[in-house]
């Protein structure tokens, strides 16, 4: 649990912080120049508020009132930052194992454990100059994990990578954050990530906090759109793999009664999955569609119209309990007399997370 109520300055801007992480992944998120790098350095104690307080799970970092101030060191945070910050002239292994002697206390995490989780094992020979990107950032969280932190910050730790390489490193991401054990804070501009990874999502936005709260919810709400753009607004929803249809190479995934059919998911029946998925690939029939090519057509019910200039209007629909969100014209939406209450046909083109990083995620909901 992260409780984080602050207030201060970095340069002419204010910060106003105030958010709690119900343990899992805390994920600040907001355009550059929000202030989420200066949030996470007050949290860390490399910057000070000016008033407030910041505890981690029941230890209190920072109690301005109280004229608590731990030290850096003291803090016992585990901090990765966008470049490795390796020592170039160790090893990985020196590099791993220095954290573990600067951790020096009892409790601290298995090595072996930390190099599986990381997929290590192959490159504790090597120098970081001969590590790619990711292989850097993986060392550089398995060397803040040995360090024995009570709760790890990731600052934009994808940001220096290409594509290729970010795919590479989120399957293992996907996996710390539900096997750390301890609270994660995430800072990151992309949405793709956030959503997948974190429980909570903490909106900032020119030094404030504008919202935090589980990840879901928090996709559904107007201003995260604001921030993210029309084009990336969407939904999550969780679900239970039931079957794996590999004559279509297709996995079914139970979503509190429909199933949704995906392609190209690594899952096992039992896994439990989150799917983010787009809202300029939702449409909506007001009949049940025949003659379709698109296999995920789900019943569903219209919460909320919210139109705006321009021809696109979203759509807030509640299915099997869970939020999804469509964007058709508003001119759709005027021909099929779509309204408030009544019964459509969901139909979902793609899914945007399609691939086996689902299906270690955490629970969508943010309690865990
Ligand atoms: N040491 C400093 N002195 C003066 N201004 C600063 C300092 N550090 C940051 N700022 C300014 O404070 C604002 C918030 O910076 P911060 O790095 O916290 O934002 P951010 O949300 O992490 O941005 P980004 O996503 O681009 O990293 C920015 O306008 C930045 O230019």
């Amino acid at each position: 649990m992260i409780d984080v109520d602050i207030r201060g300055h970095v340069g002419r801007l204010e910060i106003v912080a105030h958010f709690e992480g119900r343990g899992g992944v805390t994920s600040l998120f907001g355009p550059s120049g929000a202030g989420k790098t200066t949030v996470t350095n007050m949290i860390a104690g490399l910057a000070t508020p000016s008033s407030g307080r910041i505890s981690v799970n029941g230890t209190v970092l920072f109690d301005a009132d109280k004229g608590i101030n731990l030290p850096v060191q003291a803090r016992r945070i585990g901090h990765v930052f966008q470049d490795a910050r390796l020592f170039p002239h160790l090893s990985v292994r020196a590099n791993l194992t220095y954290a573990r002697w600067a951790g020096r206390r009892s409790g601290t995490r298995d090595f072996g454990e930390v190099i599986d989780l990381l997929g290590l094992k192959d490159l504790l020979g090597r120098k970081p100059e001969t590590l790619s990107g990711g292989e850097r950032q993986r060392v550089a969280i398995g060397r803040a994990l040995l360090s024995g932190p009570r709760l790890l910050i990731m600052d934009e730790p994808l940001a220096n990578l290409d594509h290729a390489r970010r795919n590479d490193i989120l399957p293992y991401l996907d996996r710390l954050c539900v096997e750390a054990g301890i609270p994660i804070i995430y800072v990151s501009h992309s949405i793709e990530e956030v959503t997948r990874l974190s429980n909570t999502l903490v909106l900032l936005s020119e030094g404030r906090t504008q919202a935090f709260g589980p990840v879901a919810a928090m996709l559904a709400r107007e201003d995260l759109v604001r921030v993210t753009g029309r084009r990336e607004a969407s939904a999550l929803l969780s679900g239970t793999v039931t079957r794996i249809d590999t004559a279509w190479d297709l996995v079914h995934v139970d979503i509190g009664g429909p199933v949704l059919q995906i392609p190209g998911l690594a899952a096992e029946p039992g896994d439990t999955v989150r799917l983010r998925i787009l809202a300029r690939d939702v449409a909506l029939a007001s009949v049940p569609p025949e003659g379709l090519s698109i296999r995920n057509a789900l019943a569903a019910t219209i919460e909320s119209i919210t139109g705006e200039p321009g021809p696109y209007a979203e759509i807030l629909c509640s299915l099997a309990g869970q939020t999804i969100r469509a964007r058709i014209t508003r001119a759709s939406v005027s021909d099929l007399g779509l309204k408030p209450g009544m019964a459509v046909t969901a139909l979902i083109k793609s899914v945007a997370i399609d691939r086996g990083q689902s299906t270690l995620a955490p629970p969508a909901s943010g309690e865990t």
